[in-house]
């Protein structure tokens, strides 16, 4: 199990302290327990286990909730912040000279790291360069190379040498006056002496300013192993995860980050030189939990609220995720997030929502892009239905479909399309009563009245 499916046990221990005003220790003890297995179960280190319940059993018996708040949202909010401490703020890059040093194991994504965060630093406006020590991997040169140039970025290495360490120095002396120089390293199935030895020489040779750790996020207990022993060998002062884009959710990195006392850089989601970004622990958690990444939907939705003209009391979230809707609602809906961007993205934000790929696929296949033809499309077909058919979608039977069809000038198809997506949007909706509470957190965020208590703003508690 990956940590992704850590946010279903999460929510049904959750589930447990729902609907409580005060929390008793042994519904903690209960949802700790449940927290625990799914920790392990997704590969959570042990004694990260442990000091994470303890400090979130400490913390839910001996903090009183916020006014306001349920024991639910209580208990999420010392859960999600006992792990955003864990992960920490992502690491710092100062934007002048510096070299950095990327090891891992063989496999984990360094080469496409180090043109993915050349190409970072070229567009923050410094002058980077990639040097390739891999004379290991046959191909490395080739690849590396191939990168190097579609991130548009010098590149040094030799194909012809068997010496490492001997081309870090050429690639040290070759690049002297770029600003920041990117060392890739070779990696191996396992981590063995002969690889500890080559990357401490290299590290001595180059004298980095900071050393990273890539790791790819399908990484599971033996990330603590690696993370200790790269660590011994060159000292770890970030780590980047790659290949976050699959199924994996990166719950190996915790570990590493947690073993090494560091912090994470960067973040790969796919195969592209473009195809990165800096961490983000809010997000990253929030989706670690199964939470959706609630702050960037509510952003999203204020964004939209100012783009676009539906006033704010149409677009009211509460509404927004709440069962009882119309076809009316659904319109105005639409009509938002069509400036907030693909459905189906902003339905991976919703909390919850995350998890429901097989509503999603009931959708029709190109549905998700909230199109302007489309939105002309339906207000003619809803201007055709009576007061009572926008009110009542289940009552649109064959007949009428085809009369409204005929009436608005559409097809029958656009009709029963518009239908189908009132239908899936019911269900999911209905499927979300259980999170109330969050609903309830995100009407009063986007309202901006939600108490922060001292957590920067940054929560989406
Ligand atoms: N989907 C996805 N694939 C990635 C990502 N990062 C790297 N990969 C792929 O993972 C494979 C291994 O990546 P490399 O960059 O060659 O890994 P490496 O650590 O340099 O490998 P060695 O040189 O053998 O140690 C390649 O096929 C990459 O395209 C990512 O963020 N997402």
């Amino acid at each position: 199990m990956v940590l992704g499916d850590l946010g279903s046990s999460l929510q049904d221990a959750l589930e447990k302290v729902a609907g409580r005003s005060r929390i008793d220790e042994e519904a903690v003890e209960e949802v700790v327990r449940d927290i625990q297995r799914a920790l392990l179960q997704a590969d959570v280190d042990v004694s990260l286990v442990n000091d994470l319940s303890d400090s979130i059993r400490e913390r839910a018996l001996n903090e009183e909730p916020p006014a306001g708040t349920s024991a639910r949202e209580h208990v999420l909010r010392i859960v999600y912040e006992e792990m955003v401490a864990v992960v920490g703020d992502a690491t710092e890059f100062e934007l002048e000279e510096q070299t950095i040093l990327l090891a891992g194991l063989q496999g984990s994504g360094k080469t496409t790291t180090s043109a993915k965060m050349a190409r970072w630093f070229s567009r923050k406006g410094l002058r980077p360069a990639i040097v390739q020590t891999d004379t290991f991997r046959p191909g490395a040169y080739e690849q590396s190379k191939e990168m190097a140039d579609r991130a548009e970025v010098p590149f040094y290495g030799d194909p012809d040498s068997e010496d490492p360490v001997g081309i870090a120095r050429e690639g040290m002396a070759e690049f002297e006056d770029r600003d920041v120089v990117i060392v890739d390293t070779a990696g191996r199935h396992a981590l063995e002496d002969e690889l500890v030895a080559e990357i401490e020489d290299i590290e001595s040779v180059v004298d980095p300013d900071m050393s990273l750790l890539v790791l790819d996020a399908s990484i599971g207990q033996s990330a603590g192993e690696q993370a200790d022993a790269f660590d011994e060998a060159v000292g770890v002062d970030g780590v980047v995860i790659t290949k976050l884009d699959g199924t994996a959710k990166g719950g190996g990195a915790l570990t590493a980050v947690d073993q090494t006392d560091s912090s994470i850089a960067f973040i790969g989601t796919g195969e592209e030189v473009s195809d990165v970004e800096r961490f983000d622990p809010d997000g990253f958690i929030s989706r670690l939990l199964g939470m959706g990444d609630i702050r960037a939907l509510v952003d999203r939705v204020e964004e939209a609220m100012e783009e676009s003209d539906v006033d704010e009391e149409e677009l009211d979230p509460e509404k927004l995720l709440s069962g009882d809707f119309t076809l009316r609602d659904v319109y105005k809906q639409m009509e938002a997030m069509g400036s907030m961007g693909r459905l189906d993205q902003v339905m991976d934000m919703i909390p919850g929502m995350g998890g429901m790929g097989d509503l999603k696929d009931e959708m029709p296949d190109d549905f998700a892009e909230v199109t302007e033809q489309r939105l002309d499309t339906y207000r003619a077909v809803m201007d055709s239905m009576t007061d009572e058919e926008l009110d009542n979608p289940s009552r649109v039977g064959a007949s009428e479909v085809r009369r409204v069809a005929r009436g608005s000038g559409t097809s029958e198809e656009d009709v029963r399309e518009l239908l189908e997506y009132y239908n899936t949007m019911e269900r999911t909706m209905s499927q979300l009563g259980g999170g109330r509470d969050m609903e309830r957190m995100m009407k009063k965020m986007s309202e901006g009245d939600m108490d922060m208590g001292g957590m920067g703003g940054n929560m989406p508690f």
